[in-house]
């Protein structure tokens, strides 16, 4: 089934600290992904960059949260557009900018769906609060936020109230988790294929789960955010936050058709890919061929 995918790039790096991903959008367009897209999508359109109010860096005496009030009102904004693009029965594509973009897109589909399933394709968790944060970085928050959990400021962004329920979460390629990450984990029940379950099962064992475990669900919407440094380094380096031992390029390519085998995806977004940190616009070609495969790219 062939989708009408409307693209909204968010330059935002304020959710970490380490410049460059706020440039992820263009090289993610200059990787040509509406060219790979055209020829698999009912309809195409590029909605552009949303708008990023203060750019400034501010750490206030308030909160140990990083940049807080411009994550939030970016946040906002995304989570209009989103909203906006569902309204118009079209499937919002995301193209970040770092994680923390992840609240206001969930923020925005949480308007359409009330029981909606995520599949958080990640070498982390970003299931931390202020409390449990060991950098302050809101891009390791955007889970935790989305289930309800953490600062005010970012929880009742789109409504104050949890924006997913924890058994309709699944976490693909975990490798890297906090002690609070780990507890929330535990008492949430949330579903966590780390990378030992990858390896033990394959990635196809392990997708055929991750989507029958949401179908059980009766989910009535399915988001993918799909954080480039799930990948291993060696196959997407351009990433704030790398760690070794990774999903493979082929894995994730695997991961991707099965998705779109499945039919099951009612929104996407693509995170973390930091130009700077790139080799030759490596990681975001990566970002654009996974998304062919995502909307039913076929080599015969
Ligand atoms: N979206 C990401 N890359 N998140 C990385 C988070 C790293 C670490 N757990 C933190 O909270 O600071
Ligand atoms: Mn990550
Ligand atoms: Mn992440």
């Amino acid at each position: 089934m062939k989708k009408d995918i409307s693209i909204i790039g968010v330059p935002m790096d304020l959710g970490q600290t380490r410049r460059g991903v706020d440039m992820g959008p263009s090289a993610i367009r200059y990787a040509g992904v509406v060219e790979r897209l055209e020829n698999l999508t009912q309809t195409i359109e590029d909605l552009g960059d949303i708008e990023i109010g203060s750019r400034e860096r501010t750490t206030t005496g308030e909160s140990n949260l990083k940049n807080l009030k411009a994550v939030a009102e970016a946040s906002e904004n995304l989570a209009s557009k989103v909203d906006e693009v569902l309204s118009n029965g079209r499937f919002p594509l995301v193209f970040g900018g770092d994680h923390s973009i992840a609240i206001g897109t969930i923020a925005g589909l949480a308007k359409h769906y009330s029981n909606m399933g995520v599949i958080w394709y990640d070498a982390h968790g970003d299931l931390n609060t202020g409390e449990t944060s060991p950098s302050g970085n809101i891009h390791g928050m955007p889970l935790a936020v989305s289930l309800g959990i953490g600062d005010s400021t970012l929880t009742k962004i789109g409504g104050d109230h949890a924006k997913i329920r924890p058994e309709n979460i699944v976490i693909i390629g975990a490798r890297s988790l906090d002690e609070g990450e780990k507890v929330l984990i535990k008492e949430k029940g949330i579903k966590v294929f780390t990378m030992h379950e990858i390896d033990r099962m394959g990635m196809a064992a392990v997708m055929e789960e991750a989507i029958a475990y949401l179908r059980e669900r009766d989910t009535d919407g399915v988001h993918l955010s799909l954080d480039l440094d799930g990948l291993d380094p060696h196959d997407a380096p351009g990433v704030g936050t790398p760690v070794l031992g990774g999903i493979s390029y082929r894995e994730s390519h695997l991961a991707m058709e099965m998705l779109e085998e499945a039919n099951i995806l009612t929104s996407a977004e693509f995170v973390e890919v930091n130009p700077i940190l790139d080799e030759r616009n490596k990681t975001a070609t990566v970002a654009v061929a996974l998304m062919g495969s995502l909307f039913g790219e076929k080599l015969l």
